[in-house]
């Protein structure tokens, strides 16, 4: 296990109490307090090695001889932890300037994993900035297809366009436009979606950072949620029968995640269905909610998964849709 210093450092302002009630009710009684605590860690920093750069050990042993402390991820081999108080030994490294490694959370790098993509195929990336996701897609793939990253926000756009030359992803085509207008564009095109949503990013509040809920509320939570609906429209258009989506979202708000899918299923019955999601068995998880403040959801939203935040872990709800017809 990687040092791991939970913050002992003075300093924690309250969470917003609406949120601390949302997750009351979210979370079950016996995981609420290290969820609760989660808000307060420092977590280690992970990181990947890209092969499409190097050869992962030769990334490894650059690593280890700048003198960090690598501690493997156990259900991915191209990741590792590396203690908080090393974080800038590797921002300044030549790894990192050179797009060798990248650094990205854990919860992050399960939701391409399990898009499961593959060589020869052509693939959409619905949300891309600064496209941390994209390089996981394009490293899995080897750089063989293609992949179409769509980003809306013109300055994210130009970092994403930079992540993507320096970690040497040359199969993605870059556009800058509204992801909700792709999918009327180029209807059943793609074999695979992924959706990783713009968000409340609950999952990011930190009692180290106040300023991390500044802009929170719950009328923000419904105009965002409606932002996704239109997304996941545009996705499951520009999706191929038979073709997957992976939609993720780093929000708590069942608006957002179950709520959304659930809105979905009933709007298009039958032309999608929730898949079962196998996340590593090591990761802090839930099954997704099918029942929300008295309401009865589909049963099927049970397959999809909540990652519950910890020391090492962010939150994350996962869902992947394949398209029937
Ligand atoms: C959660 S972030 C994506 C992170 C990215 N997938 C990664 O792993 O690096 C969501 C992104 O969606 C972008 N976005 C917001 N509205 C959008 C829209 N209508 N169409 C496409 N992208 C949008 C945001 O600017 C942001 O960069």
């Amino acid at each position: 296990m990687p040092d791991n210093p939970s913050a002992g450092t003075g300093d924690l302002s309250p969470l917003p109490e609406a949120f601390v009630q949302l997750l009351r009710q979210l979370v079950p009684a016996g995981r609420l307090a290290s969820v609760m605590e989660s808000f307060a860690a420092v977590k280690p920093v992970c990181l990947r090695f890209n092969p499409l750069r190097a050869e992962p050990e030769v990334i490894r042993s650059e690593l280890e001889a700048a003198g960090c402390r690598l501690s493997p991820v156990p259900w991915y081999p191209l990741a590792c932890w590396v203690p908080a108080e090393q974080k800038a030994l590797l921002t300044g490294s030549a790894a990192f300037a050179e797009g060798r490694i990248y650094l990205q959370s854990p919860s992050s790098m399960l939701a391409p994993l399990l898009l499961a993509p593959e060589p020869g195929e052509e693939v959409l990336d619905l949300a891309a900035a600064p496209g941390g996701k994209t390089l996981l897609l394009a490293a899995m793939m080897g750089n063989q297809g293609r992949i179409a990253a769509v980003e809306a926000v013109r300055g994210r756009f130009f970092r994403l366009k930079e992540n993507l030359r320096r970690g040497a992803a040359t199969l993605v085509d870059t556009y800058l436009a509204d992801g909700r207008t792709i999918g009327r564009k180029v209807p059943g095109r793609f074999d695979r979606v992924l959706l990783d949503a713009p968000c409340s990013s609950e999952a990011r509040f930190s009692r180290l950072r106040p300023e991390s809920w500044a802009h929170w509320s719950a009328r923000k939570v419904k105009e965002t949620a409606r932002k996704q609906q239109g997304l996941l429209v545009s996705a499951l258009q520009a999706l191929r029968p038979g073709g997957r989506l992976l939609y993720c979202t780093c929000a708590f708000s069942p608006e957002e995640n179950e709520l959304n899918v659930a809105r979905l299923l009933r709007r298009f019955p039958g032309q999608f269905s929730v898949e079962p999601l196998a996340v590593p068995g090591e990761v802090p998880q839930m099954p997704g909610l099918t029942a929300w403040q008295g309401r009865q959801l589909p049963a099927e939203l049970a397959s999809t998964v909540r990652i519950l935040p910890d020391r090492r872990y962010d939150g994350f709800y996962l869902a992947l849709l394949r398209k029937n017809r």
